[in-house]
């Protein structure tokens, strides 16, 4: 008897998804609940711009995948449908120095790249703020994931310019937002005097989500997603509960997608509970990677230090980092207290014969996990 290839999977047209696409990792939810409050402050710091006044800076707060970047892209297409304001989101991951976020706010307002030849920094604030009094209008800028501009040592500069640009540009009128998920990251403190004195931003805090809230959420993203019957309550109410271990609805939504893919694989039209936890191997490294992805240099090196002394004793675990970063034992508790509440690495203390308790450091992850992310 021959094998038959069709056997035991969905033929090509058959599939649980009704549009897979609402799983990808930039879509926009039509529906954004449980964020009013946040919704609601920053509409109030943004309100301003559409009178034609400066908005009132702001900072943007929590932890991974608490609707942040969402909040702020669903505002900003409202605020930038209106005339007079123009409204740009910096990626500061990708644009990590001040010539870099200014040549994205170039593009946004004039369409095209700023001369690649190198135009001056000067050169190219003063064209943006030209055109901006010329159109009589109010610049909204988000810098979201702004901890990078911080790892450059080029934040205060950036802001600086940004909030100065009526003093230097008579009429340039510029808010901005800053968005961070790095808790340990004290913005303002991190500022040069001379910002820290202009900067007084209102600030929204966004935490993570209650369980019945992520149940909710995920509830309208399967029904977008998948056909009608095919994800059931209990296995909502898993996917709910291994979300909630971490906050972060980015391990959600990857994982109502792997878990409908895994069912296809087994020819199934619902997805199981046995196919929730099939994909959760998979759908629980969604947070480590946004975690690893956001780390400095120093904090990095931290973590493969902790992977190569994976259980030992944070003494010696210092030994190690101080070898390799040169940094003291101070920033080097920062770093432990940090990827701790990250849920990077595990720490634990044990009484030592004799010598009092010691903490013992271990990585939350399969090293080899974590060092294939890093
Ligand atoms: N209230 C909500 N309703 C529907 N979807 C949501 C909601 N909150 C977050 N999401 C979804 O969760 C995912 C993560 O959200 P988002 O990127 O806005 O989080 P974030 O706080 O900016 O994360 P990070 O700090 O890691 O950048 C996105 O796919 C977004 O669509």
């Amino acid at each position: 008897m021959r094998d038959d290839p069709e056997e035991g999977m969905l033929s090509w047209d058959e599939t649980v998804f009704r549009d897979e696409h609402v799983f990808e990792i930039d879509y926009v939810p039509e529906t954004f609940n449980h964020r009013e409050t946040q919704l609601q402050s920053l509409k109030y710091a943004l309100r301003p711009a559409v009178r034609g006044s400066r908005p009132l800076n702001t900072t943007v707060r929590g932890p991974p995948g608490t609707g942040k970047t969402t909040a702020v892209q669903k505002l900003y297409g409202e605020l930038g449908a209106q005339s007079g304001v123009r409204t740009v989101r910096v990626n500061c991951q990708v644009d990590s120095t001040r010539y870099a976020v200014f040549s994205r706010i170039f593009e946004h307002i004039f369409e095209y790249e700023p001369p690649s030849s190198g135009i001056s920094f000067k050169k190219l604030f003063g064209q943006i703020t030209d055109r901006l009094v010329e159109e009589d209008e109010v610049l909204a800028v988000a810098l979201d994931d702004v901890n990078y501009l911080f790892y450059e040592n080029e934040a205060s500069d950036t802001l600086y310019s940004l909030l100065r640009a009526h003093e230097t540009h008579s009429g340039a009128r510029i808010g901005v937002i800053i968005v961070s998920s790095d808790l340990s990251l004290d913005v303002i403190d991190e500022l040069d005097g001379r910002v820290q004195s202009v900067f007084r931003p209102e600030e929204v805090y966004f935490p993570v989500y209650g369980v019945d809230e992520i149940v909710d959420i995920l509830r309208g993203r399967a029904k977008r997603g998948f056909h009608d019957g095919v994800v059931g309550d209990p296995e909502l109410d898993r996917v709910a509960e291994l979300t909630a271990e971490s906050g972060d609805l980015r391990v959600g939504i990857d994982l109502l997608r792997r878990a409908g893919l895994h069912a296809e694989m087994r020819a199934s039209r619902t997805v199981t509970l046995e196919d929730v936890e099939a994909a959760y191997d998979k759908s629980k490294y969604v947070h480590l990677s946004r975690c690893l992805r956001g780390l400095s240099d120093s904090e990095r090196a931290l973590v493969r230090v902790i992977a190569e002394y994976d259980g030992e004793q944070a003494g010696a675990v210092y030994e190690g980092f101080h070898d390799e970063t040169g940094l003291g034992y101070t920033r080097y508790s920062e770093i432990v207290t940090k990827l701790e509440q990250l849920g990077i690495i595990d720490t634990e203390y044990a009484e030592i014969d004799g010598r009092g308790r010691s903490r013992s450091l271990s990585l939350a992850y399969d090293t080899d996990a974590v060092l294939d992310r890093l």
